[in-house]
């Protein structure tokens, strides 16, 4: 029996919809929820990903603004331009395109955003808040994830789920989302000693290794739900995930296909946040 495909550009359609009132509402109050991006460098990933955030802000009627430096640029002017954009009463949301040039430090980056407009959740602050289960802003992409989840009524509680990758922006939020809905859950990296006998053992394996095609159908316990966030892209131009998904899918229970899968959601609860932090700012709604 072939999986249940879990369509992620639908129901990030869906999941857009019902946040379109929330938006409009603030608009007829004279709010218009506004989004910055911040990038550096010209990865040309990076600008795909980009665009995709600016139509899908303007679609559903979030103002965004994206700020370019070139590659060489200093960390200080970037910096500066976090500082005005945290002053600026139009801008709820700051988003800065990782990763950043190799002469910039991550950590003093994202720690210069404000926590209330930090919409990718990836300051210290906001980190702090989601494993104490105080979450301010849940990580895009993990957020997403348990969206799908929530609404194929895939059960978690109880559940073992196995998460391969331990990024900070992907595995590890991931993995403390799962656990605070009571799930088991272990964590896999590039340093674990037979893969398979964690994944053969997962209700729920979430992939996220930036390795095409590496969970193989023998890793798969039948019936298991898998959702794979790799993004890669083949020498032929192609997009592919870390799941081999044509030999998986004959093994899952359910499974998330590339494209088309975790991508379009991660896009759909950034708009989300946005939406949020406006809401928020709106009410006067102290979060720290
Ligand atoms: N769909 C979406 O919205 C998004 C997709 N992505 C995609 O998801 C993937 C992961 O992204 P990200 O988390 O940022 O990547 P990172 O490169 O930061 O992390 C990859 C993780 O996978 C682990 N890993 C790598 N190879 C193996 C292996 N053979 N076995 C077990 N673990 C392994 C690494 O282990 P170790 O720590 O030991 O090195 C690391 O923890 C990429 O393809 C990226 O493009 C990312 C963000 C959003
Ligand atoms: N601060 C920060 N926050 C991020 O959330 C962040 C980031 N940096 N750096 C890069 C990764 C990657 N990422 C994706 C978003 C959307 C798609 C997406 O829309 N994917 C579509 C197709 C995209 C295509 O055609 O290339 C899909 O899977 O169907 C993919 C990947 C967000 N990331």
């Amino acid at each position: 029996m072939s999986a249940q495909i879990i369509d992620g550009k639908k129901l990030a359609e869906l999941v857009r919809t019902e946040w379109s009132a929330r938006a409009e509402k603030l608009i007829q109050l004279g709010i218009k929820p506004g989004l910055a991006v911040i990038i550096v460098g010209d990865n040309a990933a990076s600008s795909i990903y980009v665009r995709n955030k600016v139509r899908a802000c303007s679609e559903i009627g979030i103002y965004s603004e994206v700020h370019n430096f070139p590659q060489h640029a200093d960390q200080d002017e970037v910096l500066q331009c976090i500082q005005a954009l945290n002053q600026n009463p139009h801008i709820h949301g700051i988003l800065v395109q990782l990763p950043l040039p190799a002469h910039f430090e991550n950590n003093r980056v994202i720690a210069s955003i404000a926590v209330e407009k930090d919409v990718d959740g990836f300051h210290h602050y906001n980190v702090g808040a989601l494993v104490t289960g105080n979450t301010i802003f849940s990580p895009c992409t993990p957020y997403g994830v348990m969206v799908m989840l929530e609404r194929n009524r895939i059960p978690i509680e109880g559940q073992h789920a196995v998460v391969i990758g331990r990024s900070n922006i992907v595995g590890k939020p991931m993995a403390f989302m799962l656990l605070e809905q009571g799930a088991t859950v272990t964590i896999c990296t590039s340093k674990t000693r037979n893969l398979q006998q964690f994944t053969k053992n997962a209700d729920i394996l979430v992939v996220a290794t930036g390795k095409p095609r590496m969970v193989t159908a023998g890793m798969v316990k039948p019936g298991a739900v898998v959702i794979d966030v790799g993004i890669n892209r083949l020498p032929d131009g192609k997009l592919c995930g870390d799941v081999d998904y044509d030999a998986v899918k004959e093994v899952a229970g359910f499974i998330t296909p590339v494209p088309g899968g975790v991508g379009p959601m991660t896009i759909t609860m950034l708009l989300c946040n946005t939406i949020l932090a406006a809401e928020r700012a709106q009410t006067g709604l102290k979060i720290r």
